[in-house]
């Protein structure tokens, strides 16, 4: 499944210059980081209060809103699904609460 992430991210990266009239995404290149993140923090704003309502459907929804707009703040720097994808596989089979205790570990010892 992770490669309608490739195909969309690829539509994303190739909408960078192009015409504003004509594309969504072009768009919010063209009117920079601001509104990009700004769409970020809505949607991430919309998928807490469907998730309040207890509506199941428009959870999933709103988190492909999330994602969609977060992968344009990905292309924006550059990066890829990939990266993303990446970094979940680093983390893989490492408990966040082992984690959380490793960080605070080596805090203590600096
Ligand atoms: N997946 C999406 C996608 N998800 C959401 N959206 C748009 O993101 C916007 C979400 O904003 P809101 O929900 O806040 O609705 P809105 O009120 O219309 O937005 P605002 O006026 O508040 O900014 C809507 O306009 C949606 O249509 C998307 N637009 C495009 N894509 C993908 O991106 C591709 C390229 O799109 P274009 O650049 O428009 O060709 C498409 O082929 C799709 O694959």
């Amino acid at each position: 499944m992770s490669e309608i992430l490739d195909r969309v991210a690829a539509v994303i990266d190739s909408r960078k210059g192009a015409d504003p009239s004509t594309s969504y995404v072009a768009k919010l290149f063209d009117k920079g980081l601001d509104a990009i993140l700004k769409k970020v923090g809505e949607e991430a704003t919309e998928t807490v209060m469907a998730a309040k309502d207890g509506d199941a459907k428009k959870v999933v929804y709103e988190v492909a809103d999330l994602w969609f707009h977060s992968m344009i703040a990905l292309s924006h720097f550059g990066l890829k699904p990939d990266d993303v994808l990446a970094e979940l596989a680093r983390r893989e089979g490492l408990s966040g609460l082992a984690e959380f205790a490793a960080r605070n570990q080596a805090q203590q010892q600096q």
